[in-house]
């Protein structure tokens, strides 16, 4: 018997030594009474969820559990109470997410209907049978090139040709579903469903073809300056009702002009960033007139390219970039150079430059760290995996996924020791193929070797993970272990590893602890 007792007390000093090394655990001393018990009654829920709504059967889902293929699980992730909670609970910042897809796609198209310059075409006749892969081309046009067609689908229809969107909307083949099929057409050539991922396109080449397409199709909306103005906004409002109350977006300034309300491709990227302004300064004012002007701390852009560009290209971007930053220095937050590097340029195709562009940066001081996706893959020693090693290197003050940062234990001690966050995308990851579910996920490895992190969403409306709360339900749901103190460490590291500088930071977390309180205590009010 004491050969047990001392069995058990050797076997609880281990777990407790490595335990106390979890993220969680660095920061324990700081947790009220009030967080552990919430911390408690949220564990409760997730153990009694797991041996109910999670074991039992969906129609059409016929294997779930926690953490599983989000576009499956999703409609049983929203019955659950722990998915209700975490609705609730405050973010903190919003690190990672593309600009183009951040607005609900429906929603994007009701917008786009508002404007009779809007235009769409198609170069190939629509069936049943090619309706997923058949994608429509949106343009706004010059009043002089309106077109009066009527269908998109009727037989004589000159493929090619522009017709106004509400048309084709209204006259979209009955056979095709008439009105309702043109919606479902039209978001679903913006969105990522669950057939494409686990079924027809459930590979990593395969699905990133798909997810490239959505880009195009959603782009032609977009990118025209008052749907833009109405798109963000939306993007603002949606975010601070999830509970996120400071955003870096990436914009992608690939394209050098937007369309105007005239349809004239001529709205400079001055333009798009006095936009931003805009909206922030009238959802802030919006918010303040709720009295909630603390629930919305603002909006930085990290300035994006696409990895595809030629180096000497890269120079006038980072021109851009850099004029932008001179006009704007408090929207500019950074420099990143996006797209798959899976099969884009890797970062050292553009040393030169860059390592240009940072003296140049450091001798005007200016302020724009590049803030780079890197190993957003599954190689191990790939290009796209050594992208770590550029990222670093060129000083990257942030990583975007470093989904292959695990394989590289002296890259986790550096980012340990420099305090670089990674922004970790879950269910990005997880429709992009790298993991086929959330207990697959590298997360807990990164996190529990020190390494800071901040949970972001991506691509939110191609993946319909809109705000945060989808993914930090993931991360909750998959682990027996991680509990709200955890999730609640992870947003509060989402603002102190943002650009924002000394005062807004410490603001910023004053803030943000207070409504965590406030969260806290509501959770003990309501579930105990
Ligand atoms: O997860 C990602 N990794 C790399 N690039 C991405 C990711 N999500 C979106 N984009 C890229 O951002 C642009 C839209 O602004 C798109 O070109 C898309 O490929």
């Amino acid at each position: 018997m004491a050969l047990l007792a001392e069995y058990q007390a050797q076997r609880a000093s281990l777990i407790g030594n490595d335990r106390s090394l979890r993220r969680e655990n660095l920061t324990a001393h700081l947790r009220s009474d009030i967080e552990l018990q919430a911390d408690r009654i949220v564990r409760q829920i997730r153990a009694k969820e797991a041996e109910t709504i999670w074991k039992e059967e969906h129609p059409s889902i016929p294997h779930p559990f926690p953490g599983m293929e989000f576009l499956t699980g999703r409609s049983i992730i929203m019955k659950t109470r722990l998915f209700e909670i975490l609705s609730k609970m405050p973010k903190g910042a919003l690190l990672h997410a593309h600009m183009d897809a951040t607005v609900n796609a429906g929603y994007l198209l009701q917008i786009a209907l508002k404007y009779p310059a809007m235009h769409v075409r198609i170069h190939k006749p629509l069936s049943l049978d090619n309706l997923s892969t058949n994608l429509p081309e949106f343009r706004c046009l010059p009043q002089e090139e309106f077109s009066s067609l009527q269908s998109l689908t009727d037989p004589s229809y000159p493929l090619g040709s522009w017709v106004p969107l509400r048309n084709a909307r209204e006259y979209f083949a009955s056979e095709l579903g008439g009105v309702e099929g043109f919606d479902k057409w039209v978001v679903g050539s913006m969105t990522i469903n669950p057939s494409e991922a686990y079924g027809t396109h459930n590979t990593i080449t395969k699905i990133w073809q798909k997810f490239g397409s959505t880009f195009i199709t959603s782009t032609g909306l977009i990118r025209v300056k008052p749907i833009y103005e109405e798109y963000i906004r939306e993007f603002f409002r949606t975010s601070i009702e999830d509970g996120i109350s400071y955003i870096e977006v990436r914009i992608n300034f690939l394209y050098k002009f937007m369309f105007g309300a005239d349809g004239q491709e001529n709205i400079p990227h001055r333009d798009w960033l006095v936009a931003v302004d805009e909206a922030v300064k009238d959802v802030q004012a919006e918010m303040a007139k709720q009295g909630r002007a603390n629930e919305f701390l603002g909006v930085k852009i990290i300035y994006s390219t696409i990895r595809f560009i030629t180096p000497e290209e890269l120079e006038w971007y980072l021109e851009d970039c850099i004029a932008l930053k001179k006009e704007f220095p408090h929207l500019i937050a950074g420099f990143d150079l996006v797209g798959d590097e899976n099969v884009y340029k890797p970062l050292i195709h553009y040393a030169e430059q860059l390592l240009r562009f940072r003296e140049r940066v450091e001798k005007e001081k200016l302020d724009i760290p590049f803030i780079f996706h890197a190993g957003e893959t599954l190689g191990d020693g790939t290009e796209a995996d050594d992208n770590l090693y550029d990222a670093i290197l060129l000083g990257t003050k942030r990583i975007g996924h470093g989904y292959s940062l695990i394989k590289h234990p002296k890259l986790i001690e550096i980012c340990r020791e420099k305090g670089i966050a990674i922004e970790v995308c879950p269910i990005s990851n997880e429709i992009l193929r790298l993991t086929s579910s959330m207990p697959m996920h590298p997360l807990p490895a990164v996190l529990n070797n020190g390494v800071p992190v901040a949970l972001c969403s991506d691509d939110p409306s191609v993946f319909g993970n809109m705000g945060l709360t989808f993914d930090y339900y993931q991360v909750l749901a998959a682990s027996e272990i991680t509990g709200l103190s955890t999730l609640g460490a992870l947003a509060r590291d989402s603002i102190e590893y943002s650009t924002l500088d000394g005062e807004g930071k410490k603001a910023a977390l004053i803030e943000f602890e207070r409504r965590w309180t406030e969260f806290v205590q509501w959770v003990v009010a309501e579930y105990e």
